[in-house]
């Protein structure tokens, strides 16, 4: 007994000296984790991801599933804005497009035949200052002939923050939002509407989709204050709420998502690579989901299981939730080679997984 209990102290000093599992770390970890998500619920994903996803059905037309579009891509970023338009396909939408500069067109259009390439937005450097009245005119027209056809438009994978470009991009997002159309804001998009918060504010299709810095930026400006670990979970019902309700994805080793009324967690384990481009999935994927959340709720009579709870929170869930799994899958063949198409090429088996297709 005497001799069995030396052991098990012994074992208890190794497993502590060598940085490993004891009682304790659990403790404190499992303290760390609430510390991190407050008393978030954490999201039944599987089954919401199961609940709107669209049957395939032989009677649907090109378009039923989903008309995505991608407002972002300029000189130095090519790869953001594809990655969340192909995205969006991977997962089952029927058309993704992809409006950017110039620049950048001919690239994007030679990753993928699959993408509809717009090469409209402009930057300063390319616009003498007499002519920015009629171009950003010409912008706005030409995005508002598609408006009316998108069911989502993602706002920002790497747009950059080219004044002029932003002044053309703040005009779309108000056409978006007079149209109804729900929006995702993320990587520049968000630096935009950190800086013009009337942009969002008191929309209640606008979904925002920061990452460390970017939710850093929103806290301070909104709640003037520094971001609350500790308080995550309040923190982040503030936030959308200080912004008029939008729905708030905060992105991290938890994603954390609020519509100012509610806070849902999804916490399904992802991978331990962090390359640039995971963001920009994510921000696609929940376009897609967010659209088919409206479609499947407002098909159903509301007597469903889901049918009080906020589309735009079913969408962060579901994109949310598919992005960590497909990340995970991929992380299991590539291991520290993992990279972003990697995940992409990922998204279509994680979503049978859940969903099968047949
Ligand atoms: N392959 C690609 O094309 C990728 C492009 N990305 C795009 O890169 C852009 C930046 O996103 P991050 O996640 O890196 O942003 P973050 O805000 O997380 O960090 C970028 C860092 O660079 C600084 N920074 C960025 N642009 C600046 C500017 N014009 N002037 C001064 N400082 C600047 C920021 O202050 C920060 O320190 C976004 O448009 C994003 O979508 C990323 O999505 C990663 C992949
Ligand atoms: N520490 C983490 N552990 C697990 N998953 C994480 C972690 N941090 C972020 N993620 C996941 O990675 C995805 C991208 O988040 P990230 O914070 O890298 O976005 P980002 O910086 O905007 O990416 P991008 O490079 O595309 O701009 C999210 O789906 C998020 O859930
Ligand atoms: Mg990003």
């Amino acid at each position: 007994m005497l001799a069995s209990s030396a052991v098990l102290r012994r074992q208890q000093f190794l497993i502590r000296t060598l940085g490993g599992y004891s009682d304790q770390t659990h403790l404190k970890r499992m303290q760390q984790t609430k510390a991190m998500s407050g008393t978030a619920l954490e999201a039944d994903a599987e089954n919401i991801l199961r609940a709107i996803t669209p049957n395939l059905d032989s009677s649907k037309h090109k378009g039923q599933a989903g008309k995505i579009a991608v407002i972002g891509g300029c000189r130095e970023y090519t790869g953001a804005p594809y990655f969340a338009a192909i995205s969006a396909l991977k997962i089952g939408a029927d058309l993704s497009h992809v409006f950017c500069t110039k620049d950048a067109a001919s690239v994007i259009k030679s990753y993928s035949p699959e993408l509809i390439v717009h090469p409209i937005l402009e930057e300063s450097y390319s616009v003498r200052d007499e002519d920015k009245p009629s171009i950003s005119g010409k912008v706005l027209a030409e995005v508002d002939k598609w408006m009316e056809r998108f069911d989502c438009l993602v706002v920002g994978p790497g747009l950059g923050r080219d004044p002029f470009l932003l002044d053309c991009v703040r005009e779309i997002l108000k056409h978006a939002r007079q149209s109804n159309v729900p929006i995702v804001i993320d990587g520049d998009g968000l630096f935009l509407v950190t800086d013009s918060l009337g942009l969002v504010s008191g929309y209640p299709l606008a979904v925002l989709t920061p990452n460390i810095n970017e939710y850093k930026r929103l806290v301070e400006k909104v709640l003037n204050c520094k971001v609350d670990d500790h308080d995550a979970h309040e923190q982040l019902l503030s936030l959308a709420k200080g912004i008029g309700s939008v729905t708030i994805l905060r992105k991290g080793k938890s994603d954390l998502i609020s519509d100012g009324e509610t806070v849902k967690s999804v916490s399904i384990y992802g991978s331990p690579r962090r390359c640039g481009g995971q963001g920009d999935i994510l921000s696609g994927s929940v376009a897609v989901f967010l659209s088919w959340a409206r479609q499947h709720l407002s098909a159903a009579e509301g007597d469903l299981p889901i049918s009080k709870i906020n589309p735009t929170i079913l969408g962060c869930i579901a994109g949310s939730a598919l992005m960590r799994k497909a990340a995970s899958l991929a992380f299991q063949n590539k291991k520290r080679s993992t990279l972003t198409s990697d995940i992409i090429e990922c998204l279509g088996q994680s979503l049978e997984d859940i969903c099968p297709a047949i």
